[in-house]
């Protein structure tokens, strides 16, 4: 009798996640954030920019493109492609009521293209600037209640450590869905582009642990409502 071995791998599943929101919340610091864990301050505005990384999961690899769009906001209304993803991140500002309503319209877009069913999360940005708040948790869940999305509330200039969370919460259960569905392997067109090594030697390394006392209870309180670890 002979032992034959397979050779065959297992398929490597591909996935995009797009970035909405209006101008000026924080969708490319954001996503800066998550790939490098680092803040920058300014980040070039107006060109959609797509990264692509890997998330493993506990059936093997995940190649995850992010396509942080950056058109104007009836642009984004209006452009299909902004559509056409697996999964969503929808960006308002905590202390801008009109980029939360700019969030809901791209909820009820994202709710009525052919992804009605993609997972989303409500990302609030710019929790350091609690003082100023102007956008309230009520609402906040209530909104994602309607929306059947996940919902959290960060800061890309005081700490990565939410947002990677968030981030591989929304790729697992984007893996868990599409697995679900039926589709082992998805290709689509991905422009890599390293801005860890881009952009690495303008950085300025801030973590959780350089973040203010006040920050660090902000952010463990969300990290609990959240059930994240920190
Ligand atoms: N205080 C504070 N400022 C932030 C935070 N995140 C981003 N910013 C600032 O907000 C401004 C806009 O950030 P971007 O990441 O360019 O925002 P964007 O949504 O990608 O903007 P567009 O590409 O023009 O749509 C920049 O000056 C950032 O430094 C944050 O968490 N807290």
């Amino acid at each position: 009798m002979y032992k034959v071995r397979s050779k065959m791998k297992a398929a490597t599943m591909n996935l995009r996640i797009n970035v909405l929101g209006a101008r000026g919340v924080g969708k490319s610091a954001i996503a800066v954030r998550y790939l490098t864990k680092r803040f920058i301050g300014e980040y070039s505005s107006g060109l959609d920019i797509s990264y692509q990384t890997t998330y493993t999961s506990g059936d093997g690899p995940v190649k995850v493109d992010i396509l942080d769009t950056s058109c104007q906001d009836d642009c984004q209304a209006s452009c299909h492609d902004v559509y056409d993803a697996d999964a969503f991140v929808v960006v308002y500002s905590v202390t801008d009521t009109d980029s939360f309503a700019e969030a809901r319209r791209q909820l009820d877009n994202i709710r009525s293209q052919s992804q009605a069913c993609a997972p989303v999360l409500l990302m609030g940005n710019k929790l350091d600037l609690d003082h100023a708040r102007k956008v309230f948790p009520s609402e906040v869940e209530q909104v994602a209640e309607e929306n059947s999305c996940q919902h959290t509330e960060v800061s890309a200039a005081e700490c990565h450590v939410l947002i990677v969370n968030s981030l591989h919460s929304l790729i697992a259960d984007t893996v868990s869905a599409l697995r679900h569905r039926g589709r082992s392997v998805k290709r689509r067109r991905s422009l890599f582009e390293n801005v860890s090594r881009k952009l690495g030697s303008v950085f300025r390394r801030k973590s959780f642990d350089d973040s203010s006392p006040t920050m660090k209870k902000k952010i463990l309180r969300f990290a609990h409502n959240n059930r994240h670890s920190v």
